[in-house]
């Protein structure tokens, strides 16, 4: 079932809508209404939870035990040039190599700017509900039904985000910016490392990517290793929720086949607009039987253009460059998605192609290789790359394209150092670790009618655009024979199509028990479910389970009349400290959330704000880059709905701080660590951009 397709059909004439679409959904969905108390539920296996009282509470939604505290990025000094010795000598070049990813890098990016009755609990008395008083946040507000006079008690955020998601001004934009940053790294069964900020951008970063994709190969998958990753999460996934929730990240999706991972984690608030996420594996070793090779891939909708991430591990060594070409098409040919929109990798509107593709440099001897490298010569192996030459001749490459090779070879070094193989094996230097990307091809004119409407709505024919920022390799992890490769992109769409599903009112702060009521409006394609449900989030959670709270949003045959909708959290749903908390709508039939505020604060009159990050919350003492300062995210963030919140450029205590300017919203490519040359595209006419 494609929740794209469900979103966008019509609803069928003399019947409410949402009657019918739970109908066309009821297959997926659980067994059918009344779902109502929340004792009666059952409620899936989760992982432990610290908090005793929450594990004793009745059946409900999977959640996990852990929180995190929430936090402020901001943008550091302008990053000196990084010059580096590398590790066979001259240095010059690379500073030059810097210098052209800054420029490259330096682009600016404006973004625009059946349940239980109303008022009742799930489980618990019906408190009387005095009409809305105080301030009210908003954050996914979304269809034209919905648009009518601000009530007086919205205060300006929520009417800010109204009118970003999609309401009033909707026509006025031209397009949206989403910024992606990709890293494939081949760990060679490593432990992930205590320190990822320099992989993950986030000393330099602006806050401002919108989507972290790792692709990871050889991930310890020795079978107690994996039997330990099914009952917990791996240590890999682990690590880098750990690391980017501070940051407001949540993931959205993982895929694992042995050891080959995919994780996908996206900004809080944009969970919305990300939609039809699904995943495929392909094994290709030992003749498609054994999973050691392969690909792993996640699709999804966002902001309504289809785009697919394929994560590959190829075959090594330098003989079986046409065997890699063979096992990709033969992953290309067996990834096939459900729904109508795009069922294979290349029918996305941007595939993203990257891995550990294991391409040799071919012909030249070791010691020229070693030299090229060693005098920065590095166009001399451009040419002998095998996937660079199999660009001008495999068809199934066409459209593919890749930033300069601007970085040394990540492969293969002696574990613990930057330095070459100097094991008996003696593998020549290689650019096996690649990102590539792909826009589909402009549909023919003439043809838009014959794509329908979901084509002509998810932006084929004009303006989508991919802008490479940077494509570099990271020499100062040391933990792997393979040094990581990242590349920041922004995805530019021409228009916004997406538009939240449900959106949700709650008011500013949450004083006291008969606070705690959430208002929803659901747009009329919205398939409502029995079994949807609002989660209560500390921010800074890491996925959907992570709720500390949740009520059950479920319909009501009176529902169909209403345009809006009640809930109310009881006391028992509530947490126990104080802190900012948002809340989430996540829809059981399209197994995603649909809909988000933003942070607002819950403090009771007993309570006492938290200084700090509360019980089980956060590592962020665990964080010692001095620059980077993750802190709490006060009520008065930024809507979700607002693009660029820079509400994350700050700490409260001041401590560290260096703000983002307001004025400069550039992508910074990381230098790489160590004191190495960062790499990557010179100037914003890159080679990287490409235009559909
Ligand atoms: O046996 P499979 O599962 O195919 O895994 C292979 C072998 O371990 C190779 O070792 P060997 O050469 O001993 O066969 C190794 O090559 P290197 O030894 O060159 O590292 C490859 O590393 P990667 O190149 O990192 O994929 C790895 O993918």
């Amino acid at each position: 079932m494609d929740p794209v397709s469900q979103d966008q059909s019509p609803a069928p004439s003399g019947k409410p809508e949402g009657a019918e679409l739970l109908e066309v959904t009821s297959q997926e969905a659980p067994p059918p209404p009344p779902p109502p108390k929340t004792s009666d539920l059952p409620r899936p296996p989760s992982a432990p939870s610290p908090r005793g009282a929450y594990i004793t509470r009745p059946q409900g939604p999977q959640r996990s035990a852990r929180v995190e505290g929430s936090v402020d990025l901001f943008e550091p000094e302008t990053k000196p040039k990084s010059k580096r010795v590398g590790p066979h000598g001259d240095d010059d070049d690379y500073e030059e190599e810097n210098e052209s990813c800054l420029d490259g890098a330096m682009v600016s990016h404006p973004k625009p700017p059946q349940p239980p009755a109303a008022g009742q609990a799930p489980g618990g008395p019906k408190a009387p509900r005095p009409k809305l008083h105080h301030p009210v946040r908003a954050a996914s507000v979304p269809y034209e039904t919905i648009v009518r006079p601000a009530a007086p008690h919205l205060n300006p955020h929520a009417q800010r985000a109204f009118s970003v998601a999609g309401t009033a001004d909707t026509q006025a934009q031209s397009g949206e910016d989403f910024r992606v940053h990709l890293i494939t790294w081949n760990v060679g069964s490593a432990m992930p490392p205590e320190d990822m900020t320099g992989l993950l951008g986030l000393n330099v970063g602006d806050g401002n990517t919108d989507m972290y994709i790792i692709g990871l190969q050889e991930v310890n998958s020795m079978i107690n290793k994996r039997l330990k990753d099914v009952l917990f999460t791996d240590q890999w996934s682990e690590a880098c929720m750990d690391r980017l929730s501070p940051f407001g990240y949540v993931l959205v999706t993982s895929q694992r086949m042995q050891g080959v991972l995919l994780l996908v984690l996206a900004k809080y608030y944009r969970l919305p607009f990300i939609r039809a996420v699904q995943t495929e594996t392909t094994r290709t070793g030992l003749g498609g039987y054994w999973g050691n090779k392969g690909g792993v891939s996640a699709r999804m909708s966002v902001l309504g253009h289809t785009v697919c991430f394929l994560n590959c591990h190829l075959p090594a060594h330098m003989e079986n460059s046409e065997q890699r070409m063979e096992d990709f098409e033969s992953i290309l040919q067996q990834q096939q998605f459900e729904g109508q929109a795009a069922t294979g990798v290349l029918d996305h509107d941007i595939v993203f192609w990257f891995g550990d593709l294991n391409f040799r440099i071919d012909d030249l001897e070791m010691q020229v290789v070693k030299s090229a490298i060693e005098s920065n010569k590095l166009s001399v192996l451009w040419e002998k790359d095998q996937l660079n030459m199999a660009k001008d001749s495999e068809t199934v490459l066409e459209g593919f394209l890749e930033g300069p090779l601007k970085f040394m070879p990540t492969y293969k070094f002696d574990v613990g150092t930057d330095t070459y193989d100097t094991s008996g094996k003696k593998r020549k230097p290689a650019w096996t670790d690649r990102i590539l990307w792909r826009l589909r091809a402009k549909a023919a004119a003439g043809s838009a009618p014959k794509l329908g409407k979901r084509a002509s709505m998810s932006g084929l024919t004009s303006g989508t655009k991919v802008t490479q920022h940077c494509y570099r390799s990271h020499m100062e992890y040391t933990v792997s024979d393979h040094k990581p490769v990242s590349s920041i992109f922004t995805l530019q769409f021409p228009y916004m199509v997406d538009m939240p599903l449900v959106s949700l009112l709650v008011e500013d702060e949450w004083n006291c028990v008969a606070d705690a009521v959430v208002t929803f409006k659901v747009a009329p394609s919205y398939p409502r479910s029995s079994w949807d449900w609002i989660g209560l989030y500390k921010v800074g959670f890491k996925h959907h389970k992570d709720y500390v709270g949740y009520v059950w949003a479920k319909q009501e045959e009176l529902d169909f009349q209403k345009q809006e909708h009640q809930v109310t959290f009881t006391e028992e749903e509530l947490p126990k400290g104080s802190g900012d908390f948002l809340l989430a709508f996540f829809s059981n039939n399209m197994n995603s959330i649909v809909g988000v505020t933003e942070p607002f604060q819950i403090l009771f009159p007993s309570e006492q704000p938290d200084a700090t990050p509360s019980d089980d919350s956060s590592d962020l003492s665990s964080e010692d880059d001095s620059t980077v300062v993750p802190t709490k995210t006060r009520s008065h963030s930024r809507s979700p709905g607002r693009a660029k919140p820079r509400d994350l450029s700050h700490s409260p205590d001041g401590k560290g701080l260096n703000p983002a300017d307001p004025e400069t919203d550039a992508v910074d490519c990381p230098a790489e660590g160590g004191g190495l040359p960062a790499s990557g595209l010179g100037g914003s006419t890159s080679a990287g951009d490409a235009e559909l």
